[in-house]
């Protein structure tokens, strides 16, 4: 599993969301194919490598076929009035009705309920009757599902996020001026932990509705992950000429412990026993690291007297049955054994769940840990360490004072 770090420094939308994860792995011809199972028209998903300032990601383009001529058009509100309309119940029958996985559709049915609230509040209409000008058209349904399908090919299981920045001013859409953030995106933050700072230097919008609503859906916490490794940078690009660097920001992070939640009272684990007694200090600590980095659950050594009077360690990993060639592999390229012992063990473990506390302005991560009729919640370290300093008190009187917001 692995986590996804977001730094929306340039605001969010649709495309940017969709390049990105692209540009972090996303396959777009499995995404097309995926589309493929969901018919609203003709239209055409571009994605191309580009540059901005000399960094390379990714543009994400829906075009629609207008007339039978491919326009070329996307997101640029004054040209939304030529596209179809749809209501809110047409797009939930239609996402129903598809071949879309349960979780696509689940997700992207949450979103267009989500923005069909706030425009259905700002248009004053009801949510039913909205039809909306923007979301109903093709490309902004396309923009949905597509991110909930190339979320799904890219397996995250925990989203971090940076403050997102907004613009300022006002824009001209086809219905007149609309103050920035958007009135959509206004109704959108409502009663939802958002951390957003507006840059007044840029006169446009930063946040578009979906942007942000696909953002809420996938639910990111505003702290900076730490005891992490990035495995992989992608940036998508915005449309917008906002005077500044228009992208999404985001990284791949792996666990340097695991970070699984376990559903299950037992599993089975390998341990791998190595005996080294001919390698330097560093390069056993260099060794460890890259266990850890491809998904070691543990690794620790201890020290043994090895033949010929030699002081050595005895190298210890414990990984999970299906990570077994990977690790064989790394213990044969960072550790100079020709062997290794190793043996599939039953593990009795705890069922854990993640869970996570609110305390000013900072969010602490927990598990909560279950068996039968024993429940343990533990506090994250890292997560307490940062309060602590902050606020230049101690471990033990934060962990008593978050305890209590358990
Ligand atoms: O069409 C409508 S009613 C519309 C409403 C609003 C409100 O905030 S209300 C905003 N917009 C703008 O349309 C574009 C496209 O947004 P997407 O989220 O579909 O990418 C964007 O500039 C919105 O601010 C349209
Ligand atoms: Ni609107």
């Amino acid at each position: 599993m692995t986590s996804l770090f977001l730094e929306p420094f340039s605001g969010l939308s649709g495309d940017m969301l969709n390049g990105l994860l692209i540009d972090l792995g996303g396959d777009a011809d499995k995404l097309r194919l995926a589309l493929q199972d969901f018919s609203i028209g003709e239209y055409k998903v571009n994605v191309e490598r580009t540059e901005k300032s000399s960094i390379y990601g990714i543009d994400f383009d829906v075009c629609i076929k207008n007339h039978g001529k491919d326009t070329g058009i996307k997101n640029d509100f004054a040209h939304h009035h030529h596209h179809e309309s749809r209501g809110l119940v047409e797009i939930v029958n239609m996402i129903n009705g598809s071949g879309l996985s349960g979780t696509v559709k689940e997700h992207s049915i949450n979103v267009f309920n989500d923005i069909a609230k706030a425009e259905a509040t700002v248009h004053n209409v009801g949510m039913k009757e909205i039809h909306f000008h923007e979301i109903g058209a093709i490309d902004s349904i396309v923009d949905i599902v597509s991110f909930f399908i190339l979320w799904e090919q890219l397996d995250i299981d925990k989203v971090y996020s940076t403050p997102i920045t907004e613009g300022s001013g006002t824009i001209h859409v086809a219905h007149g001026e609309m103050p920035v953030p958007v009135p959509a995106v206004m109704q959108l933050r409502k009663n939802y932990p958002l951390k957003i700072i507006q840059d007044f230097e840029v006169k446009t919008e930063l946040v578009t509705p979906t942007g942000l609503a696909l953002f809420k859906e996938i639910a990111p916490i505003f702290i900076s992950p730490t005891d992490m490794y990035v495995s992989k940078v992608g940036y998508g690009f915005g449309k917008r000429n906002t005077g500044k660097f228009n992208a999404l920001r985001g990284s791949l992070l792996t666990s340097k412990h695991s970070k699984q939640e376990v559903r299950s009272n037992n599993d089975e684990v390998i341990k791998i026993e190595v005996n080294i007694d001919d390698q330097t200090a560093e390069q056993i600590g260099f060794a460890v690291d890259k266990l850890f980095e491809n998904g070691a659950l543990d690794v620790f050594c201890t020290p043994i007297q090895m033949k010929k009077n030699r002081p050595g360690v005895l190298m210890t990993v414990l990984l999970k049955t299906t990570n077994f060639n990977k690790i064989a592999y790394l213990v044969f390229k960072h550790t100079n054994t020709a062997g290794f012992r190793y043996q599939t063990m039953k593990r009795e473990v705890m069922k854990r769940e993640f869970k996570s506390v609110e305390f000013e302005h900072d969010v602490v991560r927990a598990k909560e840990y279950k068996y039968k009729d024993i429940t343990r919640r533990k506090l994250e370290y890292e997560d307490c360490a940062s309060v602590a300093e902050k606020r230049g008190w101690s471990l033990y009187s934060t962990y008593k004072k978050l305890q209590n917001l358990f």
